[in-house]
């Protein structure tokens, strides 16, 4: 795909990964719909990124367990940037602790994302097609024993990226869907745990399952996204490590 003058949206925009992405995208030529439950945040970052990208970027306040929310952001950016091309659904939330509220986030969130970008962007419902993008994380591939759901979640999102990336569905919508799932930040290695975990006993297995875990940049796995767009195929899901070539994960043996 030629990125040039394609509109992308990304879901929790403004900070960590889905900024990069944001940022990236910029630079490749796309105009950004940066959409994100943090308003403030948001408007204050298109502001600052419109100095070098004018006319190419704006801020939809966007709550992706709210459907209506999530497609009024969808109808803004086609009224504003001429239509959408990429659909990146990166927010998400890690905390055991908020369980019903990170399945609605990290699964249900992209679900609705998926089904708002075959409404826009599918062929068979007079669109142009597209590529969606889902966020998952190691833990797509390999359990964290500390947080079961979270883990649930990451999983659920590679399974659901390998069955709507299926030419099945692919031939009707002309929407490819692609995972991207990245190692942990520096940040996110350094954080304390405690209130993120269901039980307090889990904090031992947090640095069990962290241990070894070598931390990614978040400038490095915005560059694959923009590889990923331009090159994988539709289904396939990408582990992200620090300075590593992306490898496609083995989902179902
Ligand atoms: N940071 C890390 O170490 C890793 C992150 N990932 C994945 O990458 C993606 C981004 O993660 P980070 O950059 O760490 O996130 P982050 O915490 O830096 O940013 C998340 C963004 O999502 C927004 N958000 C939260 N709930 C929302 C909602 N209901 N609707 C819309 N926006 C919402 C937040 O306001 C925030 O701007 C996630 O899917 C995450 O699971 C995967 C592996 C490692
Ligand atoms: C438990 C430590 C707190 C970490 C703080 C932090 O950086 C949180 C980032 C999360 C963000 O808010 C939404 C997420 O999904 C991020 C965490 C994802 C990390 C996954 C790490 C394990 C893996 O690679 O699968």
């Amino acid at each position: 795909m030629d990125l040039k003058g394609k509109v992308a949206i990304v879901t929790g925009g403004v900070s960590g990964y889905g900024r990069a992405y944001c940022e990236e995208l910029l630079r490749h030529g796309c105009k950004v719909s940066v959409c994100d439950i943090d308003s403030d945040a948001g408007d204050e970052m298109v502001h600052n990124l419109s100095k070098i990208a004018k006319d190419r970027v704006i801020f939809c306040p966007c709550d992706v367990t709210d459907y209506p929310q999530f497609e009024e952001a969808f109808q803004t950016t086609i009224s504003k940037l001429g239509g959408v091309d990429i659909v990146i659904n990166n927010a998400s939330l890690m905390n055991d602790r908020l369980w019903e509220l990170e399945v609605d986030v990290n699964l249900n969130g992209i679900i609705r994302g998926l089904l708002l970008a075959y409404r826009f962007m599918g062929r068979d419902r007079g669109g142009c097609g597209g590529i969606v993008i889902n966020a998952g994380a190691s833990s797509s591939a390999h359990p964290m024993i500390s947080l079961p759901v979270f883990t649930a979640t990451k999983h659920a999102v590679a399974a659901l990226t390998s069955c709507y990336g299926d030419k099945l569905h692919v031939n009707l919508t002309g929407v490819k869907v692609i995972a991207i799932c990245p190692a942990p930040t520096e940040a996110h290695l350094a954080a304390d745990p405690r209130k993120r975990l269901l039980s307090g006993e889990y904090e031992q297995a947090w640095h069990a399952d962290i241990s070894n875990t070598m931390p990614v940049k978040c400038e490095y796995v915005a560059k694959t996204l923009i590889d990923l767009l331009k090159k994988a195929p539709s289904g396939s899901s990408w582990l992200v490590e620090n300075g590593q070539l992306p490898k496609q994960m083995s989902l179902f043996p």
